[in-house]
């Protein structure tokens, strides 16, 4: 397959920027649907919510592949224990080495401090050598050219930390959209699970992905004509007791050779994403 150049996307803006403002004294829940309030605070009762929800183990080349589908319509997956406990320390190590910034959301152009997001975040440039490590690992089970994702995101959330539900498409269009496209798909490396809250919920799919340290949670957020998926409608769930630490992919679907869907203007499905 041809391997484009690798783009050196930063943030959605096209550069780290970043306007320093006092929070709003606004509730969390304010934020968020009072249904996917409901979700988040008892993920055990949204687990097997759908009717064909169902694990997979895949033969991937001669490695088991665990997947938990979460969501058909658009995919939703866990892949169970994919990245290695060395590599986790790792991501730990460069975030507590490195010097994290408040988390933003982009709004109106341009990024803003504001309280439906409060995680602390740091970027990882995409030459360094975690990041080629991650992508590469991410490349080795999935059809997904990891060459075309924005650069890592490790994202730590501390009790009374979340992320409102949202979509992770841009529209109108970001500075990238251009020459790379859209955030067709977004992938999370889970590097620490928090003790009491912190699942990742598809409000939509009406589910809370619960993962574990090594699991990547991966779903779609546009189809393959570029259009949106609006159940792909996902947050990250307030942190009750505990730590949660993951790294976000935003991944741009310019160059997505191998991840093609024979029916134009529909959903990509499982046989898109891991290749049979
Ligand atoms: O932390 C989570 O569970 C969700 C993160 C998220 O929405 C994102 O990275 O786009
Ligand atoms: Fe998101």
């Amino acid at each position: 397959i041809y391997v484009p150049a690798e783009p050196s996307i930063t943030s959605a803006d096209g550069e780290t920027k970043k306007e320093s403002q006092p929070k709003e004294n606004r509730s969390i829940s304010s934020y968020w649907g009072s249904d996917a309030w409901k979700m988040c605070h008892d993920p055990d009762n949204y687990f097997r919510s759908t009717p064909d929800l169902y694990s997979v183990r895949l033969r991937h080349f001669i490695t088991p592949l665990d997947v938990e589908i979460r969501g058909y319509n658009p995919l939703a997956v866990r892949i169970v224990n994919v990245i290695g406990k060395s590599t986790l320390d790792r991501i730990e190590q460069r975030f507590l080495e490195d010097q994290p910034e408040e988390a933003t959301v982009f709004e109106n152009g341009t990024s803003i401090v504001q309280s439906s997001r409060i995680a602390d975040t740091l970027w990882v440039p995409n030459e360094d050598i975690l990041a080629i490590t991650l992508r590469r690992r991410l490349s080795q089970f999935t059809t997904i050219n990891f060459k075309n994702a924005e650069q890592p995101l490790i994202m730590s959330y501390q009790p009374g930390g979340h992320y409102a539900a949202h979509h992770d498409c841009f529209f109108p269009p970001d500075y990238w959209h251009a020459t790379m496209g859209g955030r067709v798909a977004t992938a999370l490396i889970i590097v620490k699970k928090a003790e009491k809250g912190g699942g990742t919920v598809f409000p939509n799919h009406r589910t809370v992905v619960q993962p574990n340290p090594g699991d990547v949670i991966l779903w779609f957020n546009l189809n393959s004509n570029g259009e949106q998926e609006n159940d792909s409608l996902h947050g990250g769930c307030p942190i009750i007791k505990g730590q949660k630490m993951a790294v976000s992919f935003w991944i741009r679907d310019k160059y997505q050779y191998d991840l093609t869907s024979p029916i134009s203007g529909k959903s990509y499905r499982m046989e898109n994403l891991f290749g049979w």
